[in-house]
This record gives structure tokens, C-alpha cells and sequence, in this order.
């Protein structure tokens, strides 16, 4: 199978910090930005410079960190705004305008034609400084398509060398973005970038689409971070570029370590389920699965848990069964007999079901005592 043609953007360090309550300090962003790189993210989007005086020298810092990565920041339409990106040495900046009619009336108060025009003009200044520009197109899935083929064709020519589509209120499905990227790429096959917002709790699997149907840059954060419900995750996305994807190129056994690291500086704790990253992404209780997986771990494990740095866990509960139990008796030193087996094994579901937590001392004391013959 022939490899998707893709590269990764990150925007933790900007869509990622624009979540509610969250701000990075320069070395959270610095140790971030370094384990992007290593992990083989392309290109890393450091922040938005206009922001504040400490958020310019944070994506300066990154952008002369040397790191492999191209080092990319935010920028308005506006000039203040893409000095102060070439002030830092970024070897991209993403100069944003929002595009459909919506955005426009409220925000602009100017017509399409002139916004694109002044748009326009902001891509020319930059790309005359030498800095690689990304034309980004803000609410663009609310956007009349022509519009859009319009802007990307006309940035192109002043001097866009990638073409941006953000589903900014996470709007789209699946379905809708393979749609609109098939339609978009017919019309002007330029380097698209796809940016996906997960209000519909959709946004990795239309990253994913889009990476599909030829979309070229897809937009991540770690652990999903982001604008209100977040953004597609960097770890499900490449989760699925790896074994979906035919790419890889990424170094997916430092995903845990990212994601214990931008939980412990954003202060956004995954939940347990969450794939890849939660607690419980490698975690069985019932006893037919773990039965299955003594036997093959893949009958009930799709994403293996040493490629993405994660370790296989039995918990012991309601759910636990007979092989489950000798399995974890064993692995603790432990051989029962059929008798003993049955007899920890009902304390362990009446515990549970009591809300108690079988911990490993519990197990131990309950194994202990089928030993001493305390069984019924
Ligand atoms: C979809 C996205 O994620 S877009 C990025 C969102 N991120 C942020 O907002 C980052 C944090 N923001 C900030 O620190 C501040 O809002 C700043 C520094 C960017 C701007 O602050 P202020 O100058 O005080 O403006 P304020 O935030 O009140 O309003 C935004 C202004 O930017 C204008 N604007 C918004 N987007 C664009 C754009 N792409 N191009 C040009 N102008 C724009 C708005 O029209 C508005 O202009 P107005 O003041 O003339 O009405
Ligand atoms: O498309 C982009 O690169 C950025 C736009 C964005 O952050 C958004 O619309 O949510």
C-alpha cells in the first residue's frame, strides 16, 4: 500500500493553549516543542505572537531552538501582526482570515472582495520576507466553496505555498469533509491543510478523512486540547496514519510521555477512556477478553500497547473470570486449586460489587487466605 501523503502540523503550543484556563510557561513550551521533534512532527505551530511580549519570545525561542521541525506562528491579516512573526525567524506563518458570510458581516464589516483583497495583499508582504506562508481560511466550512477555490487560487499566486481549511465550530462529518476536500482539490490542487475543531466529537475522524480524500497538512494537538471541545488528537491521528495510513515515519512510543506531559502543564488530565492516552486505553476486566488475550493479545487488542509506549493491565473485578484470576494468582506467586480459585473469585466479585477495589493487597490477602484454608 502506498503511504498517504501527509505531514503533520501541531498546534498545541497555539490552538492547544487557546483552551479555556490554559497558558504554557516558555520552558513547558520549550520541553513540548522538543518532544514534537523527536517524535517527527514536521512542522510545530509555537504560538501567536501579537498575543503578548512573552508569547513572541516563547516562539522565537522555539523558532531558533535548531530543532528539525519548521517552526510556524499565527498571524491576523494584518501587519503588526506578521512583523511581529518575522520579528521571531519562524520559517512559516499562518496568516489567517475568516471567510464565510457569517464571520465576515460580524467581524469585518467590509464586503468579501475587500477582506480577500487585504488578505491578499498581508500573503504578498510576507512571502516577500522570505518566510513560507500559509493562507488560512477561518469558519471555511461555513464558506461557499467558490469562495474558498477563489482565495486559495488568488493566494497562491501572490506567493501562498499552502492552502488552509479549518472546520472552526466543528461543524462537518466524515462524510461532509470528504465531500467538500474532494471538491476543493478537483478545483485547485494545491497543498491543503485541514484543521478540525471536535464539537460534534468528530474532529479526529475528519482529519482523517480529509488526510483521505488528499489533504496534505493535518492540524493535531496532544491529548485533543484546544478551542472549547478541543481538536483532533495527535496521538488517535497518528494512531491511524500508522495502521490505517501505511505511514511510519513517527515515533509513536513516545505518545504516553506527551501526553503525561501536556496533561501535567495544561492542567487537562485525559479521561481513562480515551484512546491511545487514557488510563484505561490497555486495561480488561472481563474475564472472556482476558481468557482470549492469554491465548493472542489481538483478539481484543486492535492497537497494540508497545507501539503507541503504553503496557497491557488486568484489572480484577466483577467481570473477572476463572483464567483471569489464576493468570494474576500466578504472576504473584500464587497456584490455586480449582476450590481456592472459586472461593477468591466470589470474594472478588462480592468486593467489587461492594465498590471496593480489588488492589493488589486486597488480591494478596484474599489469596493468603484460600491458603490457610479460611475457604468455605
Ligand atoms: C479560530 C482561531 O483560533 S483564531 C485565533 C484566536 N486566538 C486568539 O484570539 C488569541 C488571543 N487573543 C488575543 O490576545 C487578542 O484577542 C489579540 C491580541 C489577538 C487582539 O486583541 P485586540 O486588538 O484587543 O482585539 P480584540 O480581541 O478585542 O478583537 C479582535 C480584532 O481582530 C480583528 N480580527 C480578527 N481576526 C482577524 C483576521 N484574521 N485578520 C484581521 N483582523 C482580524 C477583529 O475584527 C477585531 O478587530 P476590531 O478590534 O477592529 O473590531
Ligand atoms: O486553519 C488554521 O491554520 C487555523 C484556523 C483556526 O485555528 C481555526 O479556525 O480554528
Amino acid at each position: 500500500m502506498k503511504p498517504w501523503n501527509i505531514e503533520i502540523c501541531d498546534v498545541t503550543l497555539r490552538d492547544g493553549e487557546q483552551t479555556p484556563g490554559v497558558s504554557f510557561t516558555r520552558d513547558e513550551k520549550m520541553t513540548i516543542a522538543a518532544l514534537l521533534d523527536e517524535i517527527g512532527v514536521e512542522v510545530i505551530e509555537a504560538g501567536f505572537p501579537v498575543v503578548s511580549a512573552a508569547e513572541k519570545e516563547c516562539v522565537a525561542a522555539i523558532a531558533r531552538a535548531g530543532l528539525s521541525a519548521r517552526v510556524c506562528c499565527l498571524a491576523r491579516a494584518l501587519k503588526p501582526d506578521i512583523e511581529a512573526a518575522l520579528d521571531c525567524d519562524v520559517d512559516m506563518v499562518s496568516i489567517f482570515f475568516a471567510t464565510s458570510d457569517l464571520h465576515i458581516r460580524h467581524k469585518y464589516r467590509k464586503s468579501r472582495e475587500e477582506v480577500l483583497e487585504d488578505a491578499l495583499d498581508m500573503v504578498e508582504f510576507a512571502a516577500d520576507h522570505g518566510v513560507q506562508v500559509r493562507f488560512a481560511a477561518e469558519d471555511a466550512s461555513r464558506t461557499d466553496p467558490a469562495f474558498l477555490i477563489e482565495m486559495y487560487t488568488r493566494g497562491v499566486e501572490r506567493g501562498a505555498n499552502l492552502v488552509s481549511f479549518a472546520d472552526t465550530v466543528g461543524c462537518l462529518t466524515p462524510l461532509e469533509i470528504h465531500a467538500v476536500v474532494t471538491r476543493l482539490l478537483g478545483a485547485a490542487p494545491l497543498p491543503l491543510c485541514i484543521h478540525c475543531h471536535n464539537d460534534l466529537g468528530l474532529a479526529t475522524a475528519n482529519t482523517v478523512t480529509a488526510a483521505a480524500a488528499g489533504a496534505f497538512q493535518l492540524h493535531t494537538t496532544v491529548n485533543g486540547i484546544g478551542e472549547r471541545a478541543g481538536n483532533a488528537a495527535l496521538e488517535q491521528v497518528l494512531a491511524v496514519l500508522r495502521l490505517k495510513g501505511g505511514v511510519d515515519r513517527y515515533d509513536l512510543t513516545r505518545l504516553q510521555e506527551i501526553s503525561r506531559l501536556v496533561a501535567r502543564a495544561s492542567g487537562v488530565a485525559p479521561e481513562r477512556t480515551r484512546p491511545i492516552v487514557g488510563e484505561n486505553a490497555f486495561a480488561h476486566e472481563s474475564g472472556i477478553h482476558i481468557a482470549a488475550i492469554l491465548c493472542d493479545p489481538t483478539t481484543y487488542e486492535y492497537v497494540p500497547p508497545e507501539l503507541v509506549g503504553g503496557e497491557r493491565r488486568f484489572v480484577l473485578g466483577k467481570h473477572t473470570g476463572r483464567r483471569a484470576l489464576e493468570h494474576v494468582a500466578k504472576a504473584y506467586g500464587f497456584d490455586l486449586s480449582e476450590e481456592e480459585a472459586r472461593w477468591v473469585l466470589e470474594q472478588v466479585k462480592q468486593k467489587s460489587e461492594g465498590k471496593c477495589s480489588v488492589t493488589r493487597e486486597v488480591l494478596c490477602s484474599l489469596l493468603r487466605a484460600a491458603k490457610e484454608g479460611i475457604v468455605q
